[in-house]
């Protein structure tokens, strides 16, 4: 029997029962003066309860039993549960008590009508908006950090104190003490929740609203309402049992009082749903499979690794207990399950690869190879060898051992092996990722062109097989991540303890520092249930704050990779640097210390010479970098919020988090850009001046924004009150802020009505040249500014082109005509550039180029050659160096053209053209 469930069975250790006050839930919260007594509280309720007992007998003996049923079958909706409990009069101290719940079959009854209620709004509704309050998530939810989170709630069942439902106290959160119940109708799930009727052992019952389940909320997947319907009748049948930990009874906004799980996976016992997949009379093997593999199909990923993992404890268990039996150290293993093993640890090994996990993958290819002998295994090989060998060799390859892989398919017996299974993959493929994986690696050589194609044309294969896959890249040999310095904090007006990447050497513009895979991501372009929208609202300080759909997706999806890989504590050390997390670490490994004076060697050193420790150069991440347990098991998912709230990257297809790109910080001038194409991050040095010890820095908002208002409303989101970068040290001069706010302000006033729709070419005309003049005006007052004003030059140049030239007379005509052919000089006077060279190549990267090759493919066809070599040196920078310069300089007009097409469409911190008709639309 395995160790969880072995618990079940032993004596329940009691503890004191602590209720925590939440009284600012509700007013209805009046706490019992002693109430950390429970014996007190316990004699006191129990007194009440015999004394209404006695009461509500004597009733019954006046009164019919079926009028009273009668009576409570004719409530209305909205006063049902609101008389589930009925307050009594306050007793002698002035407190409130609550007795028996009401009959069951009103409960039942009135959970029907909600069934009813929401199968309909599902059938009929095209669009459905939910307010969902994300408070109580800040306050509760906790995300579990340990390898086994079952038998850790298992241990704390076991220290906790048995409560039964008619000793709940409402707005309650009943800490060290557990509810069991069982499960007496169909859970129904509303899309916030999922709602089911419990009952406990006194046959009192409630309704209990499970929150946040690993098993229904969206992650980079979104489940159908079809499927997590299946998977509820599935994980909650009737008459199965669980158990609520820190149980919490609370009054809702309906008036309706229900029982509250904020934080499933850290808080709900299925014991009935693990003793069911454990115990192979309930459920066999093959049918554990094949649930994983429905699971799988329906890319649940985490779900059919858990029926894959019962299953293979079951192999286990029965291998167990047949040597057991046998009384032999080594016995035997029959030949049908070993035939088990291999399929469920090979369809395991695809869900850990397909959820970016190759060390958990080829952990499960190994116990494989370990098991049968090598040869042996080869020698037979079976369709289902095959695959899980191609997994093997994929699992290696994503963890970027190459010369393992090129050894291994070097080897005869593997060529056997694959290409006895079905797979039709075969050693040809492999040994061409395997060179393209070495060269992206390595070389830094990765087909840009090819994956933003991939990423506008392929809209589901962001994730998954070997083809989409491509090697992380990372220079530490040209900057370091470290804490900033005194002297840095103080000019940037960083945090006390805040870190920044800095260059180790000089840096040319065009140099790739990394190319980052996700550690969680999501698809932001799929979308499945269109017609569900959630308006997802926080309150701080009385304020109300907002955040999307995609973002809570990426937070569950985040929780989602912290669950498949709390096997291994190395999941979370991958994101354990990220600021709000470090810091959270930090507090926790203080508090710890606090608690745990004996422990004085490590942690009270780690204490004192916290930041000394993390200055010092290559022990910056010592203390954090020590793989140890975690000081506590859960991480509020509070925390995770507030360092998602800090992430800038994000597309428009794509939405991640990068732990180790996370540790630029912004400038509104900066010397690096990033890009996502699919869920890869970029980031490169694309300014010229890069010195040895200069902070490397990305823009977390759109490039070129000249109102510093807006640069500065932007970024508040990032968490950056006062960015003190050159630019906006000058827009924000004292002498100048208002004046320079005003005519920014003229700008677009007179840009809006350029703008306009149906307006006749001379109107549009006229309002442009007002633009212009304005340029002028801005320009010429505000000379100093670091990068002139690129988005208004744009502005006017995109007018212009709106502007139609037949049809026009002579004097617009010439005007156009002048325009045409003074453009080069004001776009080089912008951009800063001198044929044949560039000052600051960073200055070019936006509309600004696809202004510019428009221009040179509509005016110097015939004389493209002096533009050759700038052309050549600006490609090479943006695809840091992929593409190596042809001579055929209209080829790289072409391509150049085609690269920030693709840009525009992916991108959300590129600016993008206006739209000012429909000609313009398309
Ligand atoms: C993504 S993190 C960058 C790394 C961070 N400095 C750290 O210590 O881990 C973003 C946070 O860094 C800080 N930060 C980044 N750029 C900044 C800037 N220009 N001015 C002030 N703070 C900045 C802010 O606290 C922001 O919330």
């Amino acid at each position: 029997m395995s160790k969880s469930r072995s618990k079940i069975k032993r004596s329940i250790i009691t503890s004191s029962t602590t209720l925590v006050s939440i009284s600012d839930e509700h007013e209805l919260s009046i706490c019992c003066s002693n109430r950390n007594c429970p014996s007190h509280w316990h004699s006191r309720l129990t007194e009440k309860l015999k004394h209404l007992q006695q009461s509500k007998l004597k009733n019954s003996c006046s009164k019919p039993p079926e009028i009273e049923s009668k009576h409570h079958y004719k409530l209305s909706y909205p006063d049902i549960l609101s008389k589930l409990f009925q307050i009594n009069e306050l007793d002698d101290n002035n407190h409130e008590i609550y007795s028996k719940p009401i009959d069951k079959s009103i409960i039942l009854n009135k959970h029907d009508l909600f069934i009813n209620q929401i199968s309909k709004t599902f059938d009929n509704l095209a669009h459905i908006f939910i307010k969902n309050n994300l408070n109580l998530q800040m306050k509760y939810r906790m995300i579990p950090l340990i390898s086994d989170p079952f038998s850790d709630q298992m241990d704390r069942m076991e220290a906790s104190t048995q409560l039964k439902i008619n000793l709940l106290r409402i707005n309650h959160i009943h800490l060290n003490c557990r509810l069991t119940v069982k499960i007496i109708s169909t859970p129904i799930w509303n899309r916030s929740a999922v709602h089911v009727i419990v009952q406990d052992e006194n046959m009192d019952c409630l309704r209990l609203s499970i929150y946040n389940w690993s098993y229904i909320i969206d992650t980079r997947q979104i489940k159908s309402y079809k499927y997590i319907q299946k998977r509820l009748t599935y994980l909650l049948p009737m008459n199965s049992s669980i158990i609520l930990l820190d149980p919490w009874l609370k009054k809702c906004h309906d008036d309706d009082i229900s029982l509250r799980c904020e934080s499933p996976n850290t808080h709900l016992l299925m014991i009935d749903f693990e003793k069911h997949c454990s115990t192979s009379n309930k459920i066999n093997v093959e049918q554990l499979r094949q649930l994983g593999n429905e699971c799988y199909q329906m890319d649940d990923s985490l779900s059919a690794i858990e029926f894959y993992t019962f299953a293979l404890k079951q192999l286990d268990e029965q291998q167990e207990k047949e040597l057991t039996l046998k009384g032999q150290s080594m016995g035997p293993k029959t030949e049908e399950r070993e035939q088990h093993r291999i399929r469920l640890l090979s369809n395991r090994c695809a869900c850990y690869l397909r959820e970016r996990h190759p060390a958990l993958a080829l952990a499960d290819t190994g116990i494989l190879l370990s098991l049968h002998e090598l040869s042996h295994f080869l020698e037979s090989p079976t369709a289902t060898a095959g695959k899980l060998l191609f997994r093997c060799l994929n699992a290696h390859l994503y963890l970027g051992l190459y010369d393992k892989v090129e050894s291994l398919l070097k080897s005869h017996k593997i060529g056997v092996g694959l290409c006895g299974g079905e797979n039709p993959v075969t050693m040809t493929t492999l040994e061409n990722e395997l060179i393209r994986l070495k060269d992206e690696a390595t070389k830094g050589q990765y087909d840009l062109q090819g994956m933003l194609y991939e990423q506008i044309n392929n809209k589901s294969q962001m994730f998954i097989d070997l083809s989409h896959h491509h090697a992380k890249y990372h220079r530490n040999d040209l900057f370091e991540i470290r804490l900033c310095q005194t002297d840095e904090l103080n000019k940037n007006q960083y945090r006390n303890g805040s870190y920044g990447v800095y260059a180790l050497k000089d840096l040319e513009p065009g140099t790739l520092l990394i190319v980052e895979q996700p550690f969680a991501s999501i698809d932001n372009r799929i979308i499945n249930e269109e017609y569900y929208h959630s308006i997802n609202y926080w309150q701080i300080k009385s304020k109300t704050e907002y955040c999307t759909n995609d973002t809570l997706r990426l937070l569950n999806e985040i929780e989602k990779q912290l669950f498949i890989g709390s096997a291994t504590w190395a999941t979370f050390d991958k994101i354990k640097l990220m600021q709000p997390i470090r810091q959270w670490l930090t507090k926790n490994i203080v508090k710890n210390l606090d608690e745990q004076q004996e422990d004085h060697d490590i942690l009270s050193d780690l204490l004192e010479n916290y930041e000394n420790i993390l200055a010092e150069k290559k022990q910056w991440r010592k203390p954090l970098l020590k793989q140890s347990s975690p000081p506590s098991p859960y991480i509020p998912w509070r925390v995770l919020f507030e360092t998602q709230q800090q992430n800038p990257y994000k597309s428009r297809s794509a939405y991640g988090w990068y732990p180790s790109s996370s540790m630029f910080n912004h400038s509104c001038l900066p010397n690096c850009l990033w890009y996502l194409i699919g869920d890869y991050l970029f980031i490169y040095v694309c300014s010229s001046n890069v010195r040895q010890g200069d902070e490397l820095t990305i823009s977390y908002c759109p490039l070129w924004i000249s109102s510093i208002n807006e640069r500065t409303n932007q970024l508040r989101q990032y968490g950056i009150k006062s960015c003190q970068c050159l630019l906006c040290l000058y827009d924000r001069s004292s002498s100048l802020i208002d004046e320079y706010e005003n005519e920014l302000k003229k700008f677009s006033n007179i840009r809006a009505l350029a703008r306009q729709k149906n307006i006749s070419n001379i109107n549009r005309l006229n309002y442009l040249k007002q633009l212009q003049c304005h340029y002028e005006i801005l320009t010429k007052k505000f000379q100093d500014r670091p990068i002139g004003f690129i988005n208004e030059f744009i502005d006017c140049e995109y007018i212009l082109s709106n502007i139609q030239y037949e049809n026009n007379d002579n004097d617009i005509k010439d005007y156009l005509n002048n325009q045409q052919n003074s453009f080069l000089e004001r776009l080089s006077n912008v951009c800063r550039f001198t044929l044949p060279d560039i000052s600051n190549p960073i200055l070019l990267f936006g509309t600004q180029i696809q202004l510019l090759i428009n221009h040179i493919e509509q005016f110097y066809t015939s004389d493209l050659k002096q533009w050759s070599r700038l052309f050549e040196y600006l490609y090479e920078i943006y695809t840091f160096k992929c593409y190596s310069s042809s001579n055929d300089i209209q080829k790289i007009l072409q391509d150049q053209k085609q690269l920030f097409n693709y840009f525009f469409q992916t991108q959300t911190f590129l600016q993008h053209p206006f739209i000012i008709n429909e000609k313009n639309s398309n």
